[in-house]
């Protein structure tokens, strides 16, 4: 059962993408339920990088690249000429692959966006930052070297601060691309329950090759194959009694 109409945040609807000549998504559907974890699975190469780059028309920076069909964000559809990319980026945030902090202070990386949208004074951007890492679970670890740089931190409290630089602008949406795929089983569990609690006041999608991960986080999965959307499903459900034989297949470990 898809989640019902009036929980969606956003809708992606008969979609299409080109990389200039290449086709890399077909006709994809996505129901993406508010306060909820979508995530996206399938094998390398089906899309999945590319439908959540779409989200917040990252791809816009990229001349040969285009888009078509809709995505409605609350309703309105992201892919329209009239569109504030900027404001939209707020609207819908991105953690990637690597992590990537800003070479600059632990206190800059999380204000950087913040100061970019709006004017705070410093006590309000205090608690700001403060709220923010305590969210993205890192709070404890850093709250005494701020202004020490992002850089000096581990592989997996570089990811955490980029949870918390995504989310010091509020978006309704945080996209996350592997984000977990440099991290170690220890900063991979940290940052799974960071996810956890984040999903209470954000909608998460988050692209995954590691099935364990899916299943252990999302409440919604997608699977993907050759830039189609095959299955798209509660987490339990797709998982346990996949409708497509495709899902089982990949699932089951047959290919991938
Ligand atoms: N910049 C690009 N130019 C041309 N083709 C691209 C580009 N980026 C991706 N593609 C192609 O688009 C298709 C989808 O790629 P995408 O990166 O979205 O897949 P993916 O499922 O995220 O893969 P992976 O799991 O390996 O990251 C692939 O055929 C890929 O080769």
């Amino acid at each position: 059962m898809p989640p019902p109409a009036d929980s969606l945040v956003l809708e992606v609807k008969k979609l299409n993408f080109f990389y200039g000549t290449h086709q890399a998504l077909d006709g994809v559907d996505l129901p993406v339920k508010r306060h909820a974890i979508t995530a996206l699975i399938g094998p390398s190469g089906c899309g999945k990088s590319t439908l959540l780059r779409i989200m917040n028309r990252i791809y816009d920076l990229y001349p040969g690249q285009r888009a078509d069909g809709q995505i409605l964000l609350d309703g309105e559809d992201i892919l329209g000429p009239k569109v504030d990319v900027t404001a939209l980026r707020a609207r819908v945030g991105m953690v990637f692959q690597k992590p990537t902090p800003f070479p600059m202070s632990i206190y800059d990386n999380v204000a950087f966006g913040v100061r970019l949208h709006a004017s705070k004074t410093s006590a309000e951007m205090d608690e700001i930052v403060e709220e923010s890492l305590r969210r993205a679970a890192l709070w404890d670890e850093v709250k005494d070297k701020l202004h020490k740089s992002g850089l000096g931190l581990s592989g997996g409290q570089q990811q955490r601060l980029c949870v918390a630089r995504g989310i010091a602008v509020n978006p309704e949406i945080l996209l996350l691309d592997e984000p977990a795929s440099a991290l170690d089983p220890i900063s991979t569990a940290k940052l799974e329950d960071t996810l956890e609690e984040l999903k209470r006041d954000y909608t998460i999608v988050i692209v995954t090759h590691n099935l364990q991960q899916a299943a252990r986080l999302s409440d919604y999965t997608g699977f993907m194959f050759l830039g189609k959307m095959i299955e798209f499903g509660p987490t339990a459900d797709l998982f346990v009694t996949p409708k497509v034989a495709k899902t089982g297949e990949y699932i089951g470990g047959r290919f991938g």
